[in-house]
């Protein structure tokens, strides 16, 4: 080993046994679900070649590190963001619209979590930390928790605006069960600004439909 590999100072968190390690490829491969599965909203409106689960997480962490609240634990936002809609690699992605009870969703989804954290990764210190921030987001008792729902929310609407742009789609409901639900002060801001924003683009294809139709 040559030189400049720093040598393992402590020892190691978690020294998985055989099956164990097996057990954990099989949860790298299931997060593989969460790039390919589709998210079902869109797919319900026939968005063409619509995000993922994962794209969906990937901006909403990102969101979270774009915050100027001094207050928050942004590192543990960043991290709930990840793993909040993790246990749709198992469940998918159930939508309000597939009349699913909000008791049996998380029914559904505490059985995969605790698949995931006791079953695939045996309780590993990782795993503890992952079941931790999945059971806060759920239980919205935290500042972090309620932020990181607020970023779900902006990051569903920001999508939407987007697929309304690119596919002339109309997504009225997506802005309504998301953005008037929004608590933190500066994830309203930038609900306003999306609105804003919003409003520009409904103008200008108002104003291209009707030269479209006066020529
Ligand atoms: N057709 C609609 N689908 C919606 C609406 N609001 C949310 N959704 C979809 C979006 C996701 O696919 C799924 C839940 O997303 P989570 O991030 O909460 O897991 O539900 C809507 O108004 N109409
Ligand atoms: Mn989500």
């Amino acid at each position: 080993m040559s030189a400049n590999v720093p040598t393992r100072e402590f020892p190691p968190l978690y020294a998985p046994t055989g099956h164990q390690r097996k057990d954990r490829l099989a949860f790298f491969h299931l997060l593989e679900k969460l790039k390919t599965q589709k998210r079902t909203g869109w797919m319900d409106n026939k968005i063409p070649n619509p995000e993922s689960i994962s794209d969906h997480m990937y901006r909403m962490a990102v969101l979270a590190m774009c915050s100027s609240d001094q207050g928050l634990d942004i590192s543990k936002c960043v991290m709930m963001c990840l793993v909040h809609d993790l246990a749709e690699a198992h469940v998918g992605d159930i939508a309000p619209r597939e009349g699913i009870t909000a008791a049996e969703k998380s029914r559904r989804e505490e059985e995969a979590i605790h698949n995931v954290v006791h079953d695939m990764l045996h309780d590993s210190p990782a795993a503890l930390q992952i079941e931790a921030l999945w059971k806060e987001y759920e239980e919205r008792q935290t500042p972090e928790a309620r932020f990181v729902k607020d970023l779900d929310r902006f990051e569903m609407a920001a999508q939407a605006l987007e697929y309304e742009r690119e596919h002339d789609a109309s997504l009225q409901p997506f802005f309504d069960s998301s953005l008037p639900k929004v608590q933190h002060p500066e994830v309203q801001e930038w609900g306003r600004d999306l609105l804003d924003e919003r409003q520009g683009l409904q103008s200008t294809q108002a104003g291209n439909t009707k030269q479209a139709t006066t020529i």
